[in-house]
């Protein structure tokens, strides 16, 4: 599939001002390369673009998506990783600080950086069912970055983040409704996206212009650090990388999905 067709963007059928934008890479959506590269070249297009509002979703019936490809981080080349990290960066800056009204239609499962695309828009409406959302990555045996860690803490309490990061806690679709890492359950993907499409309509009267500002200020803290640290995160995420005990913890967790796979056959 060419990277032109990882992620599509459609105007929501009643209000052509609002743009349903779907990854679809898959199996699970799991962020590589070339997704996040496409998902960049999205965030620039809707940015100029006549679109008030944004809702991300994802194609496939049970994955949000399924956080970073680990395949770019085991056993890497190391000047595409670093393009990677640089590409993720922006993604998570272009999203976060979105001129737009943007809202996650969460219809499956979004682990590590599947939450933080959730996370990185203002409202999230998540499908009821066995799925589930957090920021695991300690359970991976790696560390969630500190941009991943701010994005958390404008979404929960910091008690509640530091908790569920150092736990590497997946929260079930009930428990992130609790401690408002969801803001609503929905019975499917159309309900979620009609959600999210609520919580648009809430800015109905509002000027765009000084909505965003607020939200910019709101969100200013969290993209200041990212922003004067940007090659230092880059450096930081390929030295880690380069740690044996990491990529030991990247090859027994592939071998864990795979095996999963291979008991429910
Ligand atoms: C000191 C400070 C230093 C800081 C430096 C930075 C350090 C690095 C920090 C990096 C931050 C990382 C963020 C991440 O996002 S890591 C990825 C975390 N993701 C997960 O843990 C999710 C893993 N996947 C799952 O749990 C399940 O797949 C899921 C529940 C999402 C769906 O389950 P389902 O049963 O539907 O599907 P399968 O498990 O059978 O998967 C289908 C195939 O897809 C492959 N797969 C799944 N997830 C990933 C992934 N994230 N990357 C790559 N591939 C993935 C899976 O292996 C199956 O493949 P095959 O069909 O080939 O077997």
């Amino acid at each position: 599939m060419s990277s032109q067709n990882l992620v599509t963007v459609t105007p929501d059928k009643d209000n052509d001002e609002i743009a349903i934008v779907t990854m679809q890479r898959p199996p699970v959506n799991s962020l590589n390369l070339e997704l996040l590269q496409a998902l960049s070249k999205t965030l620039d297009e809707l940015s100029t673009s006549d679109f008030r509002a944004m809702v991300l979703t994802s194609a496939s019936p049970t994955v949000f998506s399924a956080g970073l490809d680990i395949m770019e981080m085991y056993k890497p080349d190391l000047k595409r990783a670093e393009q990677f990290w640089s590409t993720l960066q922006d993604v998570w800056l272009k999203l976060f600080e979105s001129n737009l009204i943007t809202a996650a239609a969460i219809n499956g499962h979004a682990p590590a950086g599947g939450c933080l695309l959730a996370m990185s828009c203002e409202y999230r409406a998540m499908v009821s069912g066995k799925y589930s959302i957090g920021l695991n990555e300690t359970a991976l045996g790696i560390v969630a970055p500190r941009w991943f860690m701010d994005c958390m803490l404008n979404t929960i309490s910091q008690r509640e983040a530091e908790i569920a990061l150092t736990t590497g806690k997946l929260f079930s679709v009930e428990e992130a409704l609790k401690v408002g890492l969801i803001d609503e359950t929905a019975k499917d993907k159309e309900d979620a996206i009609n959600k999210c499409l609520g919580f648009i309509e809430k800015f109905e009267s509002i000027p765009p212009l000084p909505r965003s500002m607020t939200k910019q200020k709101f969100r200013a803290n969290g993209v200041q650090w990212l922003k004067a640290n940007k090659q230092a995160d880059i450096d930081e995420f390929v030295h880690f990388l380069k740690f044996p005990q990491v990529q030991q913890s990247l090859e027994m967790y592939i071998h864990m999905l795979k095996s999963k796979q291979n008991k429910s056959e």
